[in-house]
């Protein structure tokens, strides 16, 4: 391409420095130790914590309840290390982040001294101007036009340039201080420490093996103004001879933003009302504890009282901190008026306020022939599998929108709410029905901001899969061996992290992932790309197990009509 001729004067300004000032060199390094020790003492243990967990040195991290098989560390007791560490655990984190931090920054420094030739920077030069080539072909070539704009406003241009040079690591360090103090560590914390990791390996492999040059610094005749270094603006991290300024792309200030915002905006249930229908069992109690663990505020409601008590007291051990309120009601959630009653013993002792998030994971199944049913048992079907969840729905929506309050509200279906297997009439229906009302609630709640989401769990494991197991048919077991089931905390973990990511059809493993992709009618996707992919193989892979499935069921045949003569159910013909 032809560079055009330069629209905008150099305007006057002080002579582009050569950096930061004598004071910022010595200042931000300073800001820098200050925020990571203030980050270290926020996050001292307080010695009542250390009596509490009862281990001699170094205990599990805050949010592992259980105390596992710890080895005996009593010899490290007087160790000043172990004990430093044990005073302060942030210290861990402090290092840690300096290991990512600065092993990647000296990466960067030594590229700059050993690799960086005439060749490299022509190299990033031509890598540099074939991105902008790109994007002019892309139609997205908007870089010239923003600086233009900001090169007319000196004072918005002045103020962002600081922000970008002294906030980037400050913020950071402020940030994982306070998700440390603040988040459960493995679930939460860890993985957004080990996201920024990564990045900066990513980061790493990116600019070694296509090191491209930013715009600042092509030929004048690009009409690029290095803007934050003219001004003397840059920081100590960005005007040493030691920098990498072809490690312009992929951009860290860019990723870690995004990490971060993305973290802070993330739907977390720290301090929020949490209201779990079916929280006694399964996996109703498996995601009261892990929000318990997670620092909110727990009601339950199912109707045997003796499993709510015994629940209550798991939810308990998973206490996070002493201001939690946890609370257990017994009531049936078949009708309406028992629908309302609950919710209303549930918000209470919250002010009447109506719960912030609510998870419906009350249903049974009783799986059967068609054949075999009761004409009672087909009806009930649909109460377990469909109104148990959607009466609360309905009370909670109308307590929301009365009170002005936002909410969540998250209905479980099943894979059987996407696909079926003989064996399931009084279940599958009920489940895609509910699937059904959720498609359309997300969309009418919108008006009143109440996030709909509906999880798909495949098999899991428990008290209520061995229930189904008694009156299971043969043919159904055979058939369901291809799922693979998941222990309700697994299911916990799919769900909250479907959640978290803002997804409104969750799925819990590959298989419900292929139906819930192939299956989605115009439910939003949770990733354009993946669900493409996901739809591309079950595309492909579900007509051969069909085939599969149909000649099982139509090879059971024999086996079947013994089975209902056995069982009088033939009597009649
Ligand atoms: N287990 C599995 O393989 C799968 C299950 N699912 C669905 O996930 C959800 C949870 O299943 P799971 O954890 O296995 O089941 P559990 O039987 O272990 O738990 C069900 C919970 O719901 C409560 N409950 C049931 N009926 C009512 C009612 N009428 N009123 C109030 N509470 C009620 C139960 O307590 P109580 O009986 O005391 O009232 C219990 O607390 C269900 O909706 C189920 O259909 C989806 C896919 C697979
Ligand atoms: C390439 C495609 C491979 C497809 C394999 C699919 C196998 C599906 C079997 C059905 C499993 C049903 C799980 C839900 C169970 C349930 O909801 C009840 N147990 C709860 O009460």
């Amino acid at each position: 391409m032809s560079p055009a001729p330069a629209l905008v004067q150099p305007i006057e300004s002080p002579p582009p420095s050569s950096g930061s000032s004598a004071l910022g060199l010595f200042l931000e390094p300073l800001i820098v130790i200050t925020l990571l020790t203030a980050g270290v003492w926020f996050n001292r243990r307080l010695s009542q914590e250390g009596s509490r967990s009862g281990s001699p040195l170094l205990p599990g991290t805050p949010d592992s309840p259980t105390p596992e098989k710890k080895r005996d560390t009593s010899r490290y007791a007087n160790n000043w290390i172990s004990r430093a560490a044990y005073r302060f655990p942030f210290l861990l984190e402090v290092l840690y982040w300096a290991l990512t931090y600065w092993i990647y920054q000296i990466a960067r420094a030594i590229s700059a001294v050993l690799f960086i030739d005439e060749g490299t920077v022509d190299t990033a030069r031509k890598h540099g101007i074939q991105l902008l080539d790109f994007e002019r072909t892309l139609g997205i070539q908007y870089e010239h036009s923003v600086q233009v704009w900001f090169i007319q406003r000196p004072l918005a241009m002045n103020a962002l340039n600081r922000v970008y040079s002294f906030i980037h690591i400050p913020a950071t360090i402020m940030f994982l201080a306070y998700f440390y103090h603040t988040q459960p560590f493995s679930r939460i914390y860890a993985p957004i420490r080990r996201t920024l990791a990564l990045a900066n390996l990513l980061a790493f492999v990116v600019f070694t093996l296509w090191p491209c040059m930013p715009p600042r610094l092509l030929p004048v005749s690009y009409r690029f103004v290095d803007s934050v270094h003219r001004n003397g603006q840059g920081s100590v991290w960005t005007t040493n001879k030691f920098c990498n300024q072809f490690a312009a792309m992929p951009s860290l200030h860019f990723g870690y933003s995004l990490i971060v915002g993305l973290s802070l905006f993330a739907w977390s249930p720290k301090d929020k009302h949490c209201y779990v229908a079916g929280g006694s069992s399964g996996l109703g109690l498996a995601v009261a504890k892990e929000l318990a663990s997670q620092g909110a505020h727990v009601s339950i409601v199912a109707r045997d009282k003796g499993r709510l008590t015994a629940a209550l007291g798991e939810i308990e051990s998973c206490r996070a901190s002493e201001d939690q309120v946890f609370q257990s009601f017994s009531h049936s959630l078949f009708t309406a008026d028992e629908s309302r009653a609950a919710l209303e013993d549930v918000v209470a002792k919250h002010d009447g306020l109506s719960p912030d998030a609510i998870f419906l994971c009350a249903g049974k199944s009783v799986p059967k022939f068609f054949l075999e049913y009761t004409d009672e048992e087909l009806y009930e079907g649909m109460d377990y599998g469909y109104w148990c969840q959607a009466w609360t729905a309905r009370a909670a929506t109308r307590m929301m929108v009365q009170q002005g309050r936002k909410g969540k509200i998250v209905f479980v279906s099943s894979l059987l709410g996407m696909m079926t297997i003989p064996g399931y009439a009084s279940y599958a229906p009920a489940k895609h029905a509910l699937r059904g009302l959720a498609d359309m609630l997300r969309m009418e709640l919108l008006l009143y901001n109440i996030d709909v989401h509906i999880f798909f769990p495949p098999t899991m494991y428990g008290s209520a899969l061995d229930e189904e197991k008694k009156t299971r048919p043969w043919i159904t077991t055979k058939l369901e061996e291809s799922d693979d089931a998941l222990t309700p905390e697994q299911a916990t973990a799919a769900l909250l992290k479907g959640i978290r990511r803002g997804q409104y059809h969750i799925s819990g493993n590959f298989i419900t992932d292929l139906f819930r992709a192939s299956s989605r009618e115009a439910a939003p996707r949770n990733n354009w790309l993946l669900d493409g992919v996901y739809d591309l193989i079950a595309y492909i892979s579900i007509p051969f197990w069909l085939s599969g499935v149909d000649k099982q069921v139509r090879a059971h045949r024999e086996q079947h009509l013994q089975y209902l003569a056995d069982n009088g159910l033939l009597s009649r013909s």
